[in-house]
């Protein structure tokens, strides 16, 4: 019996994950070793019952006694507290998913790869924070990374065996979110429900912000540089507004290999647990003919200046990854709390890489845990200093 384990289970990646076990044999199939959720407490007890998982853990040390008492008279044992999270992830697992949400999401992620264990990787956060670090660590442990944020997922099928040096770019697509088609002079007063709404997939609410504001395709393409160790110039972004077409690896030959499939996360997610096999998933099949038409075109960066930060992270390399991810999430912290505007987002994350910039051990790639955490931190800080300074205009 294989063994699994989900961190982040009550999100909507974790959800995905959680159909997919059940409709593949439940407990009958799967030995869950242990799921890890937040404050929905009544779901992650509802789906470690189901499952007849091993431990529950919640993020929450005030909510462990409300998962003890609705997990009572289970088998199902119960933790909580970050450190509870990453004692979990230590525990032997075939196959981790790794779906928290944000930075929080990567000490689990790093426990997986010291045990040698295979990370499937939605929490792109780690990569972005930390890619040097989680890389190295996967390589000397001997551990396995399955990519299963979308676009990554697509790079992966699309490459296959195929050599990087025959490789003469990457594409991967962004769908425009919310605000793909807004005159640019409302942007600035987008609300958090208008951004909230994603046009194609059905995903928590802060990756659907950050579609928005195109820092997804921000954290994704230095994502798909750390994890690929492709060349930023080699790396591009098309608006796609259908996202079907995933991700395309385009040859020195001149052909492209591009991978299609429907916005659905089961996909991604099912092609990791199954691989190196593949499995029927429950996705919708695409019909091309009903579709009828692809649209591709060139991203803005005066509409989506998170694009241009990217690029500029992945030149100064260093902590500026780290920098990048924890200044991204105060600004949406702040944006949330209606502490500043939808287009402050950008100008918080630009003024925090700018505050560090220069700061000693910047230029360094961050080597340990707490080293890329202290950046997290400062870069948190400066952003909530800018959101201070100009918030409520
Ligand atoms: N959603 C999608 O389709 C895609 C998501 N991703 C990536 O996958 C990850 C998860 O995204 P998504 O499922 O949308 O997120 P959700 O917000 O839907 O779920 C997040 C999960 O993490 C838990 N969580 C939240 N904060 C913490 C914390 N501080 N410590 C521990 N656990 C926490 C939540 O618990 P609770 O809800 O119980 O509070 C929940 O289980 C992100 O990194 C995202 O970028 C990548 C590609 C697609
Ligand atoms: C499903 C997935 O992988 C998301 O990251 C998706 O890519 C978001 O859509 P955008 O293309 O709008 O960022
Ligand atoms: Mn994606």
């Amino acid at each position: 019996m294989r063994s699994v384990s989900i961190f982040g289970a009550t999100g909507s990646v974790g959800e995905s994950a959680y159909d997919l076990l059940i409709r593949s044999g439940g407990a009958d199939r799967w030995r869950v070793v242990a799921l890890s959720g937040g404050r929905n407490i009544a779901r992650l007890a509802e789906m470690a019952r189901t499952l007849r998982a091993e431990m529950a853990v919640t993020a929450h040390p005030e909510l462990l006694g409300d998962l003890a008492e609705v997990l009572g008279g289970s088998d199902v044992q119960v933790s909580a507290g970050a450190d509870a999270i990453v004692a979990a992830a230590g525990m032997e697992a075939d196959w981790t998913l790794s779906a928290i949400v944000g930075a929080a999401g990567l000490p689990p992620g790093l426990r997986v790869l010291e045990r040698g264990g295979t990370l499937a990787l939605a929490n792109k956060e780690s990569l972005v924070a930390a890619g040097r670090l989680v890389m190295g660590t996967a390589a000397r442990h001997g551990a396995r990374i399955l990519p299963v944020d979308s676009e990554h997922s697509a790079i992966f099928q699309a490459l296959g065996s195929d050599d990087l040096e025959n490789v003469e770019n990457v594409t991967i697509t962004a769908s425009g979110g919310a605000f793909r088609d807004w005159p640019l002079d409302r942007l600035e007063h987008a609300t958090v429900d208008e951004a909230s709404t994603h046009p194609n997939w059905a995903m928590g609410q802060r990756i659907t912000i950050d579609s928005a504001s195109m820092f997804n395709k921000a954290l994704e393409i230095i994502e798909t540089h750390e994890f690929f160790g492709i060349e930023a110039d080699r790396i591009r972004v098309l608006v796609h507004p259908e996202s079907i077409v995933h991700a395309m690896v385009t040859h020195c030959d001149g052909g492209s290999i591009a991978h299609l499939g429907a916005p659905d996360m089961r996909h991604a997610i099912g092609y990791a647990l199954n691989w190196p096999d593949r499995a029927a998933l429950p996705v919708a099949k695409l019909d091309l003919a009903a579709l009828g038409t692809l649209s591709f075109r060139a991203p803005d960066e005066t509409r989506w200046p998170a694009l241009r930060l990217a690029r500029e992270v992945m030149a100064a390399g260093g902590a500026a990854g780290a920098a990048l991810n924890g200044a991204k999430e105060q600004a949406l912290d702040d944006f949330l709390a209606g502490r500043i505007r939808f287009t402050d987002m950008a100008h918080a994350v630009e003024a925090a890489l700018d505050d560090l910039t220069g700061v000693a051990g910047f230029t360094t790639s961050p080597g340990d845990l707490a080293t890329v955490l202290d950046w997290d931190q400062r870069a948190r800080q400066s952003a909530a200093a800018w959101a201070a300074r100009h918030g409520g205009r």
